[in-house]
């Protein structure tokens, strides 16, 4: 049975799940934290050296004016300088984490594919692979290494006004610990907020992939109204959650704004009362104040990034669910069979999509034998094209056995199964890339020879010749577009290239004109020869084209024998053909 993605795979603690990422990364992630510690310590350096100045200019001490003045002019082009290598720095750190994530969320979704994005709309797992991981730069960009740059720089700032006054540190470390909780108070309000934003994103973006995906069928069906009502009342939704996100981020920043304020006020009139009492010299006052500033500064700055932490924390958790799914189907074996013979046989096999749907397949039983060409049949829903994902081991049978060779395909690594069957099937998907790459999709090192013999066989070389590139004309989503047929024809061209044992052909349904018909059963012929097929077949003629029939009814193999038997038989078969509901052609 399949398994879907499920509470266990849900990310709880998904900010702690980003650091060990950070961890792996040590060098950048040492180096951004040295470079952040470099541009603040020479800050606090420099204003301090020139609070000191001031001071003893206050005093009435002109002596090494000029000569301090020099060296706090060379700190600040120093923290300047380092100020740039931590932003360098930072960002190289942060993007090659957000690469490596990118290729893991990849991984992760082509380890549950099909299956993973069944229930699943293309818009969403878009979302979740990258808008969420662009979040998440925020984190790994200014947040992480500022943590602990902001920590260090606030701790050696506290120690060093201890030396002036202890009173005066005490204080100040009261005012950073009272600011460093303010995210903490509305942490979990912030974390929901941050979730429903994500996932009404998420939804908003899936919605006009949708509309824009189904635009034909919106326009055809005069429903293109609906569905712009829809796609308001989304956004709608999604700025009433941006708008409570802005309200609780500026109770955060007015909370800090004003614990900032009244903290500073508090130490520099503690400090003025300290001057007063003779405790503390005039000309360390300035000092004593630039040390509160600079302490207080990174630990504002830190508090401010904080505020974006509900979202970065609910882009991690759907990032890393993706990338932690289970896989759809495991291997047992991991070393290549070694040669098989195409031999296919479906043994006693039940299958079940999900566990509250009825089997697709129950005790299935049939056999293809080397070099045959069997075609299923029956209605739709019958369970044929189930057949052929058991077969490319999408999913694993629950009971009984797909088995090749006489090897149970269980035992055989996905990756050999990959070698041994490929696929032509009804909807060809080609990549924004030219003919030839997409061609070349089925043998990547294949010369450009080879891809044309390919495409002569597959009978597509004539319609590639007369593109605008011919072989180089980009097709895909975003170029020009090709026929059902003619994308067939390339899935042939492919299979030809790929040249393993095992086909499976899932014949268009669509009706295609009468030149591309004859081209498509050509190429067909072709590339059946010497091939164990499985074709999922819905046009008379090419149900005849093959050596046996075996027909499906509810997950069930009904009949088999070639055409000629099952007409005699008067059964399902004769059945399927009275009501037509075989394409003639
Ligand atoms: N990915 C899936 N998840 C859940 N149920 C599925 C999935 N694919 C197919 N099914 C269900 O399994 C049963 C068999 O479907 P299958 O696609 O194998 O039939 P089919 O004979 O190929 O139909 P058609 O000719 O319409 O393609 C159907 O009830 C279908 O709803």
């Amino acid at each position: 049975m399949s398994t879907t993605t499920t509470a266990e795979d849900e990310v709880r603690r998904p900010i702690l799940t980003l650091v060990p990422q950070a961890l792996a990364h040590r060098r950048l992630f040492l180096l951004t934290v040295l470079s952040g510690l470099l541009a603040h310590g020479l800050g606090i350096a420099a204003a301090t050296l020139g609070a000191w100045l001031v001071g003893r200019a206050f005093i009435g001490e002109a002596e090494g004016l000029v000569r301090g003045f020099a060296i706090m002019m060379l700190l600040v082009a120093g923290a300047a300088l380092a100020k740039w290598w931590q932003m360098w720095v930072a960002h190289d750190f942060a993007y090659q984490l957000l690469a490596g994530l990118r290729v893991q969320a990849f991984d992760g979704m082509e380890r549950r594919a099909p299956g993973y994005l069944l229930g699943r709309r293309t818009g969403d797992v878009g979302g979740a692979v990258m808008a969420d991981v662009e979040t998440i730069e925020w984190f790994y960009a200014h947040t992480i290494a500022d943590y602990v740059v902001a920590g260090l720089a606030t701790v050696g700032a506290v120690i060093a006004l201890a030396f002036f006054h202890p009173g005066l540190a005490v204080a100040l470390a009261v005012v950073v610990s009272l600011l460093v909780t303010i995210p903490v108070w509305l942490s979990r309000r912030a974390d929901r907020q941050g979730q429903r934003l994500r996932d009404e994103l998420g939804g908003l973006s899936a919605e006009v992939v949708d509309g824009v995906q189904g635009l034909r069928e919106l326009v055809s069906f005069g429903q293109g109204e609906t569905y712009l009502r829809r796609l308001r009342d989304r956004t709608r939704a999604l700025q009433s959650h941006q708008l409570a996100y802005g309200r609780r981020a500026g109770i955060e920043q007015s909370a800090a704004d004003a614990l900032l304020s009244i903290g500073f006020a508090s130490i520099l009139a503690g400090a003025a009362v300290l001057v007063t009492a003779g405790q503390l010299s005039l000309a360390l006052l300035p000092v004593t104040v630039v040390l509160a500033a600079t302490a207080l500064a990174p630990v504002a700055e830190v508090t401010g990034t904080a505020r974006s932490l509900g979202q970065i924390r609910a882009s991690a958790r759907r990032v890393f669910t993706v990338i932690r799914q289970r896989a759809q189907v495991v291997d047992r074996v991991t070393t290549p069979p070694g040669e098989l013979t195409p031999r296919i046989t479906f043994d006693d096999v039940s299958f079940s999509y999900t566990s509250d749907r009825s089997p697709a397949l129950s005790g299935a039983t049939f056999e293809i034998r080397p070099g045959e060409t069997v075609a299923l049949v029956g209605h739709s829903g019958a369970g044929k094209s189930t057949c052929a994902n058991l077969l490319l081991r999408f999913w694993d049978v629950d009971g009984g056995a797909v088995r090749v060779g006489g090897r149970d395909l269980r035992d055989v690594p996905q990756h050999a199964v990959r070698e041994l069957v490929s696929i032509v099937p009804q909807d060809v998907y080609l990549f924004h890339r030219s003919v030839r790459d997409n061609i070349r999709l089925g043998r990547p090192d294949a010369t450009d020879e080879e891809v044309e013999a390919a495409a002569r066989q597959a009978r597509a070389h004539e319609f590639i010749a007369r593109l605008p590139q011919g072989y180089d004309t980009t097709c895909g989503e975003r170029a020009i577009q090709l026929s059902g047929g003619q994308r067939q024809r390339l899935a042939i061209a492919r299979a030809l290239l790929r040249d393993s044992p095992i086909l499976i052909l899932d014949e268009a349904v669509s009706n295609l004109d009468a030149e591309n018909e004859e081209a498509l059963q050509a190429a067909i012929r072709t590339v059946r020869k010497g091939r164990t097929t499985l074709l999922i077949a819905h046009r008379l003629s090419t149900i005849r084209s093959a050596d046996r029939i075996v027909v499906l009814d509810r997950g069930r193999v009904v009949e088999q024998g070639t055409d000629a038997e099952l007409r005699q038989a008067g059964g399902e078969y004769a059945r399927l053909l009275h009501h037509q509901s075989l394409t003639a052609a």
